[in-house]
């Protein structure tokens, strides 16, 4: 049986989980196969545990085949000490799981054409995949921290770098994804000024001679970013580090209409994944019931997919949120004019009795 952790974390995390979670029920009910358990990570870990990544969630996380989270942080954490906070329990995780491929697809369901930021001739049938490497870059690199240098000023400093065998294992998920697709990748980087993405480019290009049949092509990160409001409809795969990937795909999530619509699989060489909304904890909105909880279905569908591999319950949950766009019922952030504006329960219910 698959077994299946739940990690609500903090802010909204608990209230878009929890209708997760009913779906999830519904399919149990109808016959799926898995065993849930549940634990804390992040803030919530700390406060129970002293740690955002205690013992306790790693051991659960270790045995689980797959791993469903809400998200994790708040202002209340962020004048603890820096290893303690909420967003190194997250960071954690995923390379304790070694997470290394980041898959985060933007795509815009049509009822929402209005609600994109951008003209709906512009964006109307977009469907772009990021593929954002997840443990490596900015992120990980060592040396980092903050000292006082030659100067005798205090400065802050974290190191890009990325070894071989990271790039290529990346590369190789993107072009494998092209080639399910429309077989056009873009590679970004900032090779005209970074060592590290310089070699990214190099490396990426190596790997395109395995896969002759996707077209590949190179773009500079800042024209990346013009680039996806300005034609995002010429991307099909994009594929970058860590942090221009985390950048890119918020901005990406805007295109279909809100940033809690945007769902994300982070995968390791096995298709164990953990699974999440693109979006954070939405302090400003937590414990209202006001949450948008579609992105982290549309993650549970992911996971249904990828980690159990059961396509058929992953085209239903994806139905389901269809239909409840299609019946006209918006969360806050997706509400226009002539729609039925539902709190996250509400929302809830609609998938749970679409399904
Ligand atoms: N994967 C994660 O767990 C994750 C991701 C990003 C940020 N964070 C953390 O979350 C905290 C808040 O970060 P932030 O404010 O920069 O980003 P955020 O994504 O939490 O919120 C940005 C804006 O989007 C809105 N929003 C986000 N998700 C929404 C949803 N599902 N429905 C409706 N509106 C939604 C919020 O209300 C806010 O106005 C920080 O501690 C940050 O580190 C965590
Ligand atoms: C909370 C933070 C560590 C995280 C990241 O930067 O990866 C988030 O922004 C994301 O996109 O998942
Ligand atoms: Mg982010």
């Amino acid at each position: 049986m698959k077994k299946i952790l739940i990690l609500p974390g903090d802010g909204i995390g608990p209230e878009i989980v929890a209708q997760a979670r009913r779906v999830l029920d519904v399919l149990r009910n109808d016959g799926l196969e898995i065993e849930m358990t549940e634990a804390p990570l992040g803030g919530a870990a700390y406060d129970q545990f002293g740690s955002p990544y205690p013992e306790f969630t790693q051991k659960l996380a270790r045995e689980a085949d797959a791993v469903l989270l809400g998200a994790v942080g708040g202002p209340q954490y962020d004048t603890l000490d820096r290893p303690l906070r909420p967003e190194r329990g997250l960071l954690a995780i995923r390379k304790d799981l070694n997470l290394f491929a980041n898959l985060r697809p933007a795509i815009l369901y049509p009822e929402l054409a209005n609600a994109s930021t951008l003209k709906p001739e512009v964006v109307s049938g977009l469907d772009i995949l990021i593929v954002r490497e997840l443990t490596g870059d900015i992120y990980f690199g060592q040396p980092r921290g903050v000292h006082v240098n030659e100067a005798g000023e205090r400065e802050g400093f974290n190191t890009m770098r990325y070894a071989e065998s990271e790039i290529r294992r990346i590369a190789h998920v993107a072009f494998q994804a092209a080639q399910k697709r429309n077989k056009k990748l873009c590679s970004v980087d900032k090779a005209n000024v970074l060592e590290t993405t310089e070699f990214w480019k190099e490396i990426v290009t190596d790997v395109a001679k395995e896969y002759p049949d996707v077209q590949l092509s190179h773009m500079y990160v800042d024209n990346a970013a013009m680039q996806l409001v300005r034609n995002p409809k010429q991307f099909d795969v994009m594929v970058t580090g860590n942090i221009f990937g985390d950048i890119l795909s918020d901005e990406a999530s805007m295109l279909t209409g809100s940033i809690g619509m945007l769902p994300s699989a982070s995968l390791d060489q096995n298709n164990k994944g953990l699974y999440e909304p693109s979006h954070g904890s939405a302090p400003d909105i937590a414990g209202k019931n006001l949450a948008n909880p579609l992105a982290t279905i549309l993650s549970l569908a992911m996971l249904l997919r990828y980690s159990l591999a059961n396509e058929a319950a992953a085209v239903r949950v994806e139905n389901a949120v269809k239909k409840v766009l299609a019946d006209g019922l918006r969360t806050g952030d997706i509400y226009e004019e002539g729609t039925r504006k539902v709190s996250c329960s509400e929302m809830g219910d609609a998938v749970v009795a679409a399904l």
